[in-house]
């Protein structure tokens, strides 16, 4: 028996753009964390259904999310701003972006994401919709930043909120952890928050700012 994400990526195979992100960072020697495939198309699909403009991510690895953000964009408005702590990572997105055919389409910041939101604070930057996707550690805080530069109606997207398991299991307590766990508790249980939780690949937390 295959299991439903293995069905899922049957149906919809990963195109050439995508399996370029993925060669890339093979041969830079840089582990894959990307997003999975099926949550890749789901990141494409909210940013069209919204029709979200302004698309802030938090970790760019090589540009897989970056892509599927930016294939959402109708028409050439959209803009995406991308953080990345490392410059070979934000390099390799970058090359990966205009080899897709979204050259021009992402900003990226180099440096830790919680200067670089202290920086889009600085201009009045606001968005409509967030892939938070970055040091687990700080999910709370990218939680707390998303909300203040959202757009009435913006989209928030956590990847990886089960922690490959860990945070669903009661001797796992490290700090990442305990903070994935505040972290889901917060996008459930916010009043400015309406959301879901999905539980497919390694978890998603999926929000709307009311
Ligand atoms: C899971 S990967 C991102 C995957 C990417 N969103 C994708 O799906 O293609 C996490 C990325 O966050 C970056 N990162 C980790 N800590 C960071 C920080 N404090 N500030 C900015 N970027 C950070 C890492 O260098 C890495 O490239």
């Amino acid at each position: 028996m295959i299991t439903p994400e293995q069905y899922s990526e049957e149906l919809y195979k990963e195109d050439e753009a995508l399996i370029n992100v993925k060669r890339s960072l093979a041969e830079a020697g840089i582990q894959d964390v990307s997003v999975a495939a099926g949550y890749g198309r789901l990141l494409t699909m909210l940013v069209r259904m919204s029709g979200a403009k302004a698309v802030l991510e938090i970790g760019a690895l090589g540009g897989y999310s970056g892509i599927c953000l930016a294939r959402g964009f109708a028409g050439e408005e959209g803009r995406l701003v991308s953080l990345e702590i490392s410059d070979v990572n934000a390099g390799l997105a970058s090359r990966n972006m205009e080899a897709a055919g979204f050259g021009g389409v992402a900003e990226y910041m180099i440096g830790e994401a919680l200067d670089s939101i202290e920086e889009l604070e600085k201009r009045g930057d606001r968005f409509d919709l967030f892939f938070i996707d970055a040091d687990k550690g700080n999910y709370l805080n990218y939680l707390e930043k998303a909300i203040a530069l959202a757009n009435p109606g913006a989209i928030i997207v956590g990847d990886n909120t089960l922690l490959r398991g860990r945070t669903l299991n009661p001797d796992k307590n490290g700090p990442s952890v305990k903070i994935m766990r505040q972290f889901n508790e917060q996008i459930a249980s916010n009043p400015r928050l309406m959301s879901t939780f999905l539980p497919a690949y390694d978890g998603l937390a999926l929000a709307i700012v009311k």
